[in-house]
């Protein structure tokens, strides 16, 4: 077994930061050595997280964001504040010598004009923009292993290149006819006050935001094109469900021709044969939310509607987990040389 590695958190107050020490908290591997906040610097973790008392974690004094300090004192450092802040930290760690797992949007886009157009901000950290892995590990697995700097997938995206790219790879689909209806959990929204997350805002109401512009588009319409090697223009929309955690994505698709339902699957099986976190749910079975709550999973399932000639593919995550700071994790297993699924092998919490 390698010597224990050591890991920084930036921004430990957030959903994702508080995510990833639920995590760090069991695993074997890692320590986390570094976990800072601007706000909270020089109280215990456990002080402002009390569900980490009796942990290793539980003394770990939270300190500000130092990049000197981080670069000397740590093997790979997590990035969970938002897009923008990430790029010129992610550098700097970078050029030090360190590796970096980036929870936000700042290397997912390969392109930085696509970037400056949805994300409103110059990049200004192209000449590493190169160098960044996009870190879903049942597509590109071998060139995480090799990475030092990954661009951790926004959640939604996870949900919805996971759903979609047996269905493409095997060409089963039409590539100008995907609407993905996609609904999520206010955690994804993250942890600053703000008064659209307010409780009596979104509880007992269901509503849709961003349609037709979510900055997640050009993120998932660069993974799917390159499944199938040429563009491809979806429309992606989204909807914010009175619970904490959780995605449901409903993806409304046309077959090029009818297919049943045995060859659809079929499909699905031999993509994600070996893969742990990718759950194919048996014929007639639907995702639900709770079924993968804290977890790695992606469940999925598949539904044909002859009349129309559509295939309806769902799939659900956790958007903190497997769509934020558990897909974090794995990827810095695999760059640190560790077992992908260290720390990961998690049962969803129900009811
Ligand atoms: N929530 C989710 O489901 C998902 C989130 N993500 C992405 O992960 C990242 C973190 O998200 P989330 O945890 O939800 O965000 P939050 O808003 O909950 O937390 C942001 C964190 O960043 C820190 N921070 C903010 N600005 C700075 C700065 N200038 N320098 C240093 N630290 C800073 C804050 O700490 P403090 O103010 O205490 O310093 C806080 O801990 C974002 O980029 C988000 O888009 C990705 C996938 C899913
Ligand atoms: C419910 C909600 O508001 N979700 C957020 C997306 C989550 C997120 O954190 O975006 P990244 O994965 O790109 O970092 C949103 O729609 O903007």
């Amino acid at each position: 077994m390698n010597a224990t590695k050591r890991a920084g958190l930036v921004g430990v107050t957030g959903y994702t930061g508080m995510e990833l020490t639920r995590l760090l908290a069991g695993h074997e591997g890692i320590e986390l050595v570094r976990a800072t906040s601007r706000s909270e610097a020089g109280k215990p973790l456990s002080a402002i997280y009390p569900f980490l008392q009796g942990t290793k974690l539980a003394g770990l004094t939270i300190t500000q964001p130092d990049i000197a300090d981080l670069r000397e004192n740590c093997d790979i450092v997590f990035l969970a504040v938002p897009h923008a802040t990430a790029m010129d930290m992610a550098g700097q760690l970078l050029d030090a010598g360190a590796r970096v797992v980036d929870l936000s949007a700042d290397f997912r886009l390969r392109d930085p004009a696509v970037y400056q157009t949805w994300y409103k901000h110059e990049h200004s950290r192209t000449d590493i923009l190169p160098q960044a892995v996009y870190g879903l590990v049942e597509l590109y697995r071998e060139d995480v292993r090799k990475a030092r700097l990954v661009a951790n997938p926004g959640c939604y995206p996870t949900s919805s290149i996971l759903a979609l790219y047996p269905a493409l790879a095997e060409g089963l689909v039409e590539t100008d006819d995907i609407v993905i209806d996609a609904k999520s959990g206010a955690t994804g929204a993250g942890r600053k006050a703000s008064l659209g997350s307010l409780f009596c805002e979104v509880s007992d109401t269901f509503r849709a935001y961003n349609l037709g512009k979510h900055r997640h588009t050009p993120e998932i319409e660069q993974e799917v094109s390159r499944i199938v090697g040429q563009d491809i223009l979806l429309s992606f929309n989204t909807h914010l469900l009175p619970i904490n955690r959780g995605i449901l994505s409903t993806i409304y698709t046309r077959l090029k021709k009818p297919v049943d339902l045995a060859a659809v699957r079929a499909a699905y099986e031999k993509h994600y044969a070996g893969e742990a976190w990718v759950r194919l749910l048996p014929a007639g079975a639907l995702p639900e939310t709770r079924f993968v709550r804290g977890t790695m999973f992606c469940d999925i399932g598949l539904v044909t509607d002859p009349r129309t000639g559509r295939l309806i593919i769902l799939s659900a995550i956790d958007n903190l987990c497997r769509g934020a700071s558990g897909q974090a994790l794995a990827n810095a297993n695999l760059m640190l040389g560790l077992p992908e699924n260290m720390g990961l092998n998690l049962a969803p919490m129900v009811p």
